[in-house]
This record gives structure tokens, sequence and C-alpha cells, in this order.
């Protein structure tokens, strides 16, 4: 490193992470400098990353990545800040594009308009935008006639879901067919979305709107470039969310959206959220900005879009409110060593309404829950559980059921 006085750096900084400086003098193995911030530190030179000169910088920033000088993490990190400064979201590095959440709607930025502009643009020739990668993708596809595949990674709540749905529109766009009819295949692969956020996206300390699940999503198109099909593979969904929920997460959306349903709640005999076990652990049941009986008529509207039966629907929401009163069910000690009894009548009330929903015997639900079969070679026994060991088998059945559901 070139490092002689006068030179600009960036150096570490506790609260800022790197802070813009220049070197004043040089004390044994230590540099001195005056940072942008007016303070004088000593630091180790390795410490130090080259810094781009004042005047070579671009006022908005680079619009890539490989044009700065020095490509050091400092050197991103301020682009990219000044870049979103200005509301540019999207910066390039080389062919990847590098996306920093704005958390505030940006609708110019995906209108038709916006679409049109980047389809068939080439490579780096407009801004960088998401438009311009799944464009990319979707010409190399029909050039070369091979499958091309998006890679969209980062940590939680830095904007994979809406990023990839952004991909999915505009590939619907490129290859979709005349609008009006709702069920064709491009609807049907835009409705996947909401579907699948209801059942595997729940609200975390983070993400409001998180996804508790990976995805693995192939739209196939023919020989025209015409969309024709689709599949999603989901991946290792957070099963233990069903049960056990802390304060300020939530449970998935789905609960929330069948409680506030109107009619349908009521045929379950479900009510607010707060009278749910696997719900009220955390007392937030509400999302800012989002109304779960909305949010319910969408599910209900992508499912009918996605392609599934009104009387499968009926089986989804009727499962999930099996769910809801099986967390209900309590148990106190029996009269046994080590055994369980339903707790109370309100406990019974939930037992009967989660078996008549799973649409089981109640008798079998309950030995189900409170009793283990071992199989032995002189036959099976049949051993109480206790209480603790019972409710373990009451979230195990919910999780499971749950997971078995979503993978559905
Ligand atoms: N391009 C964007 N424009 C506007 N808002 C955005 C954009 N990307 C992300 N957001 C906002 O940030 C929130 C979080 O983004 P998103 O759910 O896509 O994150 P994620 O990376 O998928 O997180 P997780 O890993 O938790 O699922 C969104 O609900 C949305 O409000």
């Amino acid at each position: 490193m070139n490092l002689r006085k006068g030179a600009k750096v960036w150096v570490e900084d506790k609260n800022l992470a790197w802070v813009a400086a220049e070197i004043t003098d040089f004390r044994g193995k230590q540099v001195q400098l005056q940072t942008a911030t007016g303070k004088t530190v000593l630091a180790l030179p390795e410490k130090l990353c080259l810094r781009d000169a004042d005047e070579e910088e671009e006022h908005g920033g680079v619009d890539d990545m490989t044009k700065l000088t020095y490509l050091n993490e400092p050197g991103v990190l301020y682009n990219l800040e000044r870049r979103y400064a200005l509301n540019d979201i999207y910066t390039y590095t080389g062919s990847i594009l590098i996306a920093v959440n704005p958390f505030t709607k940006l609708p110019h930025l995906y209108n038709v308009h916006m679409m049109e502009q980047y389809r068939g643009a080439p490579f780096g020739e407009l801004s960088p935008h998401v438009f311009a990668v799944a464009d990319v993708s979707y010409r190399a596809m029909m050039n070369e006639g091979r499958s091309q595949s998006i890679l969209v990674s980062g940590e939680s709540g830095a904007g994979k879901t809406e990023t990839t749905k952004l991909i999915m529109q505009y590939l619907t766009f490129v290859g979709g067919r005349a609008a009006g009819d709702d069920r064709t295949v491009e609807q049907q692969v835009l409705e996947s979305n909401p579907l699948l956020e209801a059942f595997g996206n729940a609200r975390t300390v983070r993400n409001d709107n998180s996804s508790r699940f990976g995805k693995f999503v192939e739209i196939q198109f023919d020989a025209n470039g015409r969309i024709s099909g689709a599949a999603i593979r989901t991946y290792l969904l957070e099963r233990s969310r069903v049960v056990q929920i802390t304060d300020p997460e939530r449970n998935y959306h789905c609960f929330y959206q069948l409680c506030a349903s109107g009619k349908d709640a009521e045929k379950y005999k479900l009510g607010h959220p707060s009278h749910f076990y696997y719900l009220n652990q955390s007392k937030t049941y509400e999302l800012e900005g989002v109304s779960s009986a909305e949010e319910y008529m969408k599910t209900r509207r992508a499912m009918d879009i996605v392609g599934i039966s009104h009387e499968d629907q009926e089986a989804i929401f009727r499962t999930l409110a099996a769910i809801l009163h099986l967390g209900n069910i309590e148990f106190s000690p029996g009269r046994e060593h080590d055994s369980s009894v339903i707790k109370d009548q309100k406990s019974t009330f939930h037992m009967q309404m989660a078996a008549d929903l799973f649409r089981c015997d109640v008798n079998l639900l309950l030995a189900t829950l409170s009793t283990r079969t071992i199989q032995t070679r002189e036959g099976s026994i049949v051993k109480a559980l206790d209480c603790n060991a019972a409710m373990a088998s009451r979230d195990a059945l919910a999780k499971t059921v749950y997971a078995r559901l979503f993978d559905w």
C-alpha cells in the first residue's frame, strides 16, 4: 500500500464502520490520521484501506463498482450509501446486481413503462435494475436455448422476496400471452406468491413479512419464449413457529387471516387470535398497514387462480382451525403416576373441535396425545404420558400437520 503523507484512506470507526481520513504523520509502527469527522487518530497501516481521491469521486457514486479505483469494503459501502441517498437502490458489480432495500414504495421503478425500457436493452446500457438482470437471462435462454438461473441472496429483510417477485413480474411480462383471463399460466405463477406468503411467511423482529422457508421457482418457456408452466419447490419450513412464538413476532399469516375471516371463522368456532395459545404467546396480532380480513380474501383469490378447488380450500382452512383448537388443549396430572387427563371443560371443547375438524374420532385423538405405544417382541404396550409429554405430543402433531399442509 502506498502510504505517504497526505494519502487518502479509510479508517475503521466504532460507530460509522469506516470513516474517510488523510495521513498526517508516521508514529513508529502506526500512522497518524486526520478524519473527516475532525478527529486525530492513530492506526496500524494494515488496518487502513485506500480511498479514491475526492476529485475522482463522482458526485452520485458509480453505477458499477468495477469503476471504483479501489474496490474494497469501505469503498463499496460508501458508493452504495451515496447512491442510496439519491434513491438509486441498484448498483452493478460486473454482472452481479446489488439491491439496497429502500423500505419505501418506488412504483415509478417497476411500472410497465420501465419493463418496456429494459426489454431487449443491452446489459449495462440503462441504469442498474432488477429488470435488466431478468431480461439478460431471458435473452440468454432464447439465444442459447439453455436454462438460466438467477440466484437471489441476502440477509433477512434484505429484499429477496420482493426482488424475486419483481423478476417473476418481468418474466411474465416478456413471456406472457394476451392479458384478460385470470387463469393464464402467468397469472398462476404470480398468484403463487401471495399464497406461499400466507402460509410460509410471518412477522419476525427483522421483517414483517419474513419468508420462513427457502424456495426454488422454476418458470418454463416454450420455443417461442412464452411461459408454458411453472414449478415451485419449497425447502425447510420453520416448523417450530407453529407452536412457539415470542413477542413481537407472529405465527404464520394464514392463522390471523382465518381469525379475521368473519363467517368462516365463526363456522370453525374461532375468534380473536388472543383466544388461541399458538397465537397469544405474542401480543402482536396486527401488522402495520395490513388488514387480515383483506389478506384473507387475497389468499382465497390466489387459491382460486392457482386452481385449488373450493373443496380443497375448505379442507385447508379447516385444518388450520383444527391446529388452533389443538393448541388450546391442556392436560393435568391423572390419577395414575405419570399419566395425564384433559384439564377442564374448555380443553374438552377444544379437543372435540379439533377432532371434528380433523374428522377423526375424539377418543383416538386423546389417546394419541396422552399415551405412547411401544412395540416389544411380546406385542405392543400402551404407556401413559405425563402432562409435559402430552403437551409435547400435541405440539408435535400440530407442527407435522402444518408442515405437511404447507408441502401439499
Ligand atoms: N424493491 C423494493 N421496493 C420497496 N420495498 C422493498 C423492496 N425490497 C424490499 N422491500 C421492503 O422490505 C421488506 C422486506 O423485504 P423481503 O421480505 O423481500 O426481504 P427478504 O430478504 O425476503 O427477507 P426474509 O429472508 O426475512 O424473507 C418488504 O416487505 C418491503 O416492505
